[in-house]
């Protein structure tokens, strides 16, 4: 030490204010590093380069839960470079989708983006800011109101018949056992198409593959993509096949959706609307093109964005709800019972359960309450992601943190629902919670900023099938076995083996 100092004292003078200077500056980095520290939610244990991916699970709403059992409801995970948390409280959601919803409302940006041109277009992946704001008040205003909604009310009842003489059809030709995966697949399938497209696409070799196109899209938005938490490793996709897979698919995508826009153009030289006769959600947004009305820049390829948007959206939600629904009530014939008596005592001596009808089955629309609540169809919403630093519950959360929210494990959380994993309808009688955002416990649409936006549409696509279904047929199992509970892989928790269930008619 002494040696040090008698060394120091032998340098020259501006030497030595320039030491004192670099020693100042080192104290002031000490200092507010310490002071800086961040005090982030805790962590599980995470491996160099993948951080806690190995943790994720097939069916990641399930590992999030568990992980979260341990190391609380509001938990920083590291998936590859990307720092998720990871919210599986009510109180963290309120905080997440109402008190700080406008810093919560972007979104990451998924690999997947860089693929296709048009899908950073989309409404859905879009980051919070005037483009989606726009985008999602036309979504609205023209296909999504209730006013809009009431005006499909006739494609919806068509496509009830029609489901229901498929199975009449099926029992007609000695077969019984329907697969009601399918049929109600392909229903909310047609709707859409009706809607947005202005027409159906069959179940001829045009629609199959039109169905294949739009089951492909859906596997790269959910499947695991390395890219989207390693960047730099985004190129292994060039020798795993995911992105010949996906170059595949968009070309595919493209072509169709080229397809439908140009018969859209040569449509509207004849004719003022869309062959439904009603404007079709793409005669709309080809008005808007070309007046411009929409506020920001608008072409083809944004139309293409937001006919995906209400396909990804709309289909297997809706589907999988209704097949959940339907899966739980052959599970629970007391139940099925009692819903049935509800629907037919409604609907008595009618050929035809309308909208009305179903608007007044109680019984009914708790049964798809509590499927949306055992069943969330979009477990962990769709990620959200911070715009700026924020404190969360005297956390630390800086910017650019993505945000899962898991509404599943919310909405079977035991110290808020009695007996969560039992599917029980009858909880939602005298109660007012509901999905519209209000009640964080339950959240199987969102809510905030970035809450769905179909829930409108969403009811009666769901109702009116269901109380037809329940109406016009008993429902059995083949060989009295059980259907099981499984879910499949994806961003929407859809049932993975197909329902077959007997069908026989209802004397009305
Ligand atoms: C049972 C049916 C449905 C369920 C359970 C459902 C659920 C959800 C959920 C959880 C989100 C994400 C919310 C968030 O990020 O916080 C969402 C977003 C969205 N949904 Fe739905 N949805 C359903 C039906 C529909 C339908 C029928 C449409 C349109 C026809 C639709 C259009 C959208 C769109 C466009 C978004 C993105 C909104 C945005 O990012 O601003 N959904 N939905």
């Amino acid at each position: 030490m002494v040696q040090v100092w008698s060394e120091l004292q032998s340098l020259h003078p501006i030497s030595l204010s320039l030491l004192s200077i670099l020693f100042v500056l080192f104290l002031i980095k000490l200092t507010r590093s310490r002071s800086g520290k961040l005090n982030l939610p805790p962590s599980p244990w995470k491996l160099p380069v993948i951080g806690n991916l190995h943790q994720l699970g097939i069916l990641p709403h399930r590992s999030l839960q568990s992980l979260a059992r341990k190391h609380g409801p509001l938990m920083l995970l590291h998936f590859g470079q990307s720092p998720t948390l990871i919210v599986s409280s009510v109180e963290g959601a309120k905080e997440i989708l109402k008190t700080q919803d406008l810093n919560f409302s972007d979104r990451p940006r998924m690999n997947f983006q860089d693929r296709l041109v048009y899908a950073n277009y989309h409404l859905a992946f879009s980051p919070y800011g005037e483009y989606w704001r726009q985008v999602r008040k036309v979504c609205v205003l023209q296909l999504l109101s209730q006013h809009r909604v009431n005006s499909f009310k006739s494609v919806r009842q068509e496509e009830t018949d029609c489901m229901l003489n498929d199975i009449r059809k099926s029992i007609s030709s000695g077969s019984p056992i329907v697969n009601l995966s399918d049929l109600i697949f392909s229903f909310t399938n047609d709707v859409t198409c009706r809607v947005t497209l202005g027409r159906k696409f069959g179940r001829d070799e045009g629609g199959k593959k039109f169905f294949k196109i739009i089951k492909e899209f859906m596997y790269f938005i959910g499947a695991f993509n390395i890219g989207d938490f390693i960047p730099s490793l985004a190129w292994i996709n060039n020798f795993n096949g995911l992105n010949k897979r996906m170059d595949k698919n968009f070309e595919e995508l493209e072509s169709f959706l080229g397809g439908v826009i140009d018969e859209h153009i040569q449509d509207r030289k004849t004719r003022k609307f869309g062959s439904e006769g009603v404007e079709d959600f793409v005669d709309v947004l080809l008005g808007m093109e070309k007046d411009g009305s929409i506020g920001v820049p608008f072409a083809k390829d944004n139309i293409k964005a937001l006919i995906m948007d209400m396909f990804l959206a709309a289909t297997d939600t809706a589907a999988a709800t209704m097949t959940w629904a339907m899966t739980e009530l052959v599970r629970h014939p007391e139940i099925l019972k009692e819903v049935q008596r509800e629907v037919r005592e409604v609907a008595k001596g009618k050929t035809t359960i309308t909208e009305d009808d179903a608007a007044q089955m109680n019984y009914m629309k708790n049964v798809i309450k509590e499927t949306l609540r055992v069943h969330t169809p979009g477990p962990l919403l769709i990620p959200h992601q911070s715009r700026e630093d924020t404190k969360l519950q005297g956390y630390d959360v800086p910017a650019k943190t993505r945000v899962i929210v898991n509404a599943w494990a919310i909405s079977r959380d035991p110290s808020i629902w009695e007996n969560p994993d039992e599917f029980i309808p009858k909880r939602f009688e005298n109660s007012s919670i509901d999905f519209k955002g209000n009640d964080y416990e339950y959240l199987p649409f969102g809510s905030g900023r970035r809450i769905c936006p179909g829930i409108a549409f969403a009811n009666p696509t769901m109702e009116l099938p269901l109380a037809n279904l329940l109406y016009h047929f008993d429902w059995t199992l083949p060989n009295g076995e059980l259907p099981d509970v499984e879910e499949g892989l994806g961003i929407v928790a859809y049932k993975k083996s197909p329902l077959q269930v007997i069908a026989t008619p209802y004397q009305i």
